[in-house]
């Protein structure tokens, strides 16, 4: 592939035309920055050039500075490596530049991309093409003058949403509000471009330089409104991180002290950003996420997807429907069966609720909606699963059962079929024993609510086709989900790590300490929820199922908590029944029940583990640590037994089907800033003091021993077994 560069072509008009060359986005990398210094110092100095047009190769303008250099300073340190852009470049070089300069953006202009074309002195689009400033999301601010500039086009407001949100929008809308000057089809948009420059060099079109501008401001009592309303939305949305407070103090600079003291402010408290924990644990997770797509053997071995139009889903559950929906609004051909009439209707009911909650949050228009539901088929029988190509078994956890289901659509269904099962925790040799079509038995594991969770576990065992992991990933992507492929284990990545989660609260309750305080701190740790109200949620019937499944699994690391069942006894059953450890009313948020009070007391009672009967002394941060390093240590054995194929697939899972904080940066990068050793040393501690569901796993205790990051490669520390 070639190397990152910029031409320049000068055309008999005068126009110089300089293009970004950085496939797939053209990414603002340290060589496409040195070119475009070079060539519009040439342009400039050049007699036969009167204007220019800036673009970008191969239908997109640019995705925004390379987040490479990002983990580059992240690895050493060393914030040097990012250039002086904003005042260099976009002030100096381009918006002061002595003659006229037009972006012309194509495809996406999203970060660095679009504050270099805020830069340029008119902005002409091809349609549908994403503008947006998403730093925000990589834990860093705008820093080639996206702060001052974007609120001077379109206003504070608007500019404020795009970028707190990190939410992109399209060139129409940008033509609405003032940040593009034209929409012209994309053969047209070179052309259109040259002529706008030349018209601004002969005064036929206004000269504007953004940053100049104060018509869309308003007052400065009118902008202190809209940043304090601002400033109370950002501590919402995002409480633990600092970057939304910082570009809204960057934003209030320029509006006092003038757009070019605006830009020295954010130039600086950007490079202060790039340095934080917060950007080290989003632009991991950035890169995580797309690592996700690479499967050795698998992607790189020239495999084609085959195209999956239809499916068959059995049982029409909540998770069922769940599945459903999310591959019917994706316009994939759904039959649904279920075993009788009565079961149809209801999984039927849900799907049409689920797409029409889907349109009340204007995520689907409602002529989505409707064509979405024509996609659904009802069956009581395996007739129409003659011409499917994949069926998602999603019944009880029941093992005959699911044998016997597998036995059957082996025979009904076309050879090139994919069977998959949507189970969490059943061992799928198990699934597919009675059949002989073991190749193509895969786990397709949606989290709940499944037309909602982002995340796809795709569980393949040692007999699976690569062909049929390839397909499911594809689809996948087609329902937008994100597959993260693993292997075949109980409770496979995220469940198997996550299991200790909700039972080191248990524990931690039984050992004296409050179910409401857990809740709070592990939520502001950054989980939405804390492990209770999680469980009131999910309903205590899972929890039971779940919990006997990790205790027959993993026995000696496992606390079967008298509680649940005792709750149960009492009639209450979480969030379904409006009755758990909180109480659920329609229209206000969950508060927490006293009336559960004499309830744990009881379970206290029967678990009696209080050390001398009194509940044991802890800070906050001990809580948090003593729910959290147990599934760093049952992650440590996930990565042990080689059920990811990397580290940061795990952090992917963690972010996506736990919703763990992704500016923690997933599991596992998290443990690492903390410190394996410091990991190692606090669970040993309290297995000695507290029993064995604390001990730390062997891989943990060689990694701490050695310095050894958790995310080295297996072959970093000995004895690594591998499932993929
Ligand atoms: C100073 C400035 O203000 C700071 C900045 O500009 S920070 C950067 C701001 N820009 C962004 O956040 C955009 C990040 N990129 C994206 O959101 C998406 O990649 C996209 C919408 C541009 C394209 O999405 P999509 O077509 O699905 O492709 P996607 O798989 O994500 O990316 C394709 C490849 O481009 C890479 N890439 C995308 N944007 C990149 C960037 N800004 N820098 C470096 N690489 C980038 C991806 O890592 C991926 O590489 P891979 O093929 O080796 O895995």
């Amino acid at each position: 592939m070639a190397k990152p560069h910029v031409t320049m072509e000068v055309g008999n008009d005068g126009v110089a035309v300089v293009t970004l060359i950085n496939p797939p986005v053209n990414a603002l990398a340290i060589p496409i920055i040195s070119g475009l210094k070079e060539k519009f110092d040439e342009a400039t100095r050049r007699n036969d050039v009167k204007a220019l047009v800036l673009t970008g190769k191969g239908g997109r303008f640019s995705g925004g500075f390379d987040i490479n250099v990002f983990q580059k300073v992240h690895a050493t340190g060393d914030i040097s490596l990012v250039p002086d852009v904003s005042v260099e470049l976009v002030v100096n070089i381009i918006e002061d530049c002595k003659k006229p300069v037009v972006a012309a953006v194509e495809g996406l202009a999203l970060g660095g991309g679009l504050e270099l074309a805020m830069g340029c002195h008119a902005r002409i689009a091809a349609p549908k093409t994403q503008l947006g400033l998403p730093e925000l999301s990589l834990g860093v601010i705008p820093g080639f003058g996206g702060t001052q500039r974007l609120p001077r086009l379109l206003g504070l407001s608007k500019a404020i949403e795009i970028m707190l949100l990190s939410k992109p929008i399209m060139s129409e809308e940008g033509k609405k509000l003032g940040l593009i000057d034209a929409i012209v089809p994309s053969q047209e948009l070179l052309k259109v471009s040259r002529q706008w420059a030349l018209d601004i060099s002969e005064r036929r079109k206004p000269w504007l330089r953004s940053l100049h501008r104060t018509d869309k401001i308003g007052s400065l009592s009118e902008s202190r409104d809209v940043l304090k309303a601002a400033r109370q939305q950002a501590k919402k949305i995002a409480p633990n991180m600092p970057q939304h407070q910082a570009c809204l103090d960057v934003i209030e600079e320029g509006i006092i002290h003038g757009g070019y003291n605006g830009v020295l402010k954010e130039a600086k408290v950007f490079k202060e950003l790039v340095l934080t924990e917060t950007a080290k644990g989003l632009v991991h997770i950035f890169f995580a996420q797309r690592m996700t797509s690479k499967i050795p053997n698998v992607t790189d071995v020239g495999l084609k997807p085959r195209h999956i139009k239809k499916i068959a889903i059995i049982g029409g559950g909540l998770m069922g429907s769940g599945i459903a929906t999310a591959f019917i609004v994706s316009n994939i051909h759904v039959v649904l069966k279920e075993i009788n009439s009565e079961y149809l209707q209801k999984g039927t009911k849900t799907i049409e609720a689920n797409v029409r909650s889907l349109v009340t949050r204007g995520k689907l228009t409602r002529d989505k909606a409707d064509k979405a539901l024509s996609m659904l088929k009802g069956a009581l029988d395996y007739s129409d699963f003659k011409d499917v190509d994949m069926v998602i078994e999603a019944v009880i956890e029941s093992v005959p059962l699911k044998q016997k289901i597998f036995s059957e659509i082996e025979k009904i269904c076309p050879p090139h079929c994919i069977l998959a099962t949507n189970t969490s925790t059943i061992d799928l040799n198990l699934v597919g024993e009675k059949t002989s079509s073991q190749d193509r038995i895969i786990g397709a594991h949606f989290f709940s609510p499944a037309h909602i969770m982002p995340l796809l576990e795709i569980v393949r065992t040692d007999k699976t086709s690569a062909q049929a992991i390839l397909d499911l990933m594809t689809v996948g992507k087609t329902i937008k989900k994100a597959p993260v492929v693993v292997g075949n284990c109980t409770g496979f990545a995220v469940n198997r790590a996550f299991f200790p989660y909700a039972q080191s609260a248990q524990l931690l309750v039984h050992l004296g300490v409050d179910v409401f305080r857990i809740d709070r701190l592990i939520s502001s740790f950054g989980l939405p929820m804390g492990p209770f109200q999680l469980q009131d949620l999910s309903g205590y019937g899972i929890a039971v199922a779940v919990g006997k499944e990790f205790a027959n699994a993993f026995p000696g690391r496992t606390f079967q908590t008298p509680l649940v069942d005792l709750l149960i006894k009492n009639g209450r059953n979480g969030k379904a029944n409006g009755k758990g450890y909180y109480i659920y009313e329609k229209g206000s948020r969950p508060r927490p029940d006293p009336s559960v009070q004499p309830i744990i007391e009881e379970s206290r009672r029967v678990a009696n583990i209080m050390p001398n009967g009194k509940p044991i002394n802890i800070t906050d941060k001990e809580i948090v640590e003593m729910i959290l390093f147990p599934v760093v240590n049952e992650a440590c054995r996930v990565l042990d037994e080689g059920v990811v194929v990397r580290a940061s697939d795990l952090d992917t899972a963690s972010v996506l089907g736990m919703s763990f904080p992704s500016y923690r940066g997933g599991i596992v990068f998290w443990a690492d800033l903390v410190g394996p050793k410091y990991v190692y040393d606090s669970l040993k501690k309290w297995s000695q003091r507290f029993g064995d569901f604390y001990k730390p796993s062997k891989f943990l205790e060689e990694r701490a021993a050695g310095g050894i990051p958790l995310s080295a490669p297996a072959s970093s520390s000995s004895g690594s077994r591998s499932r993929m």
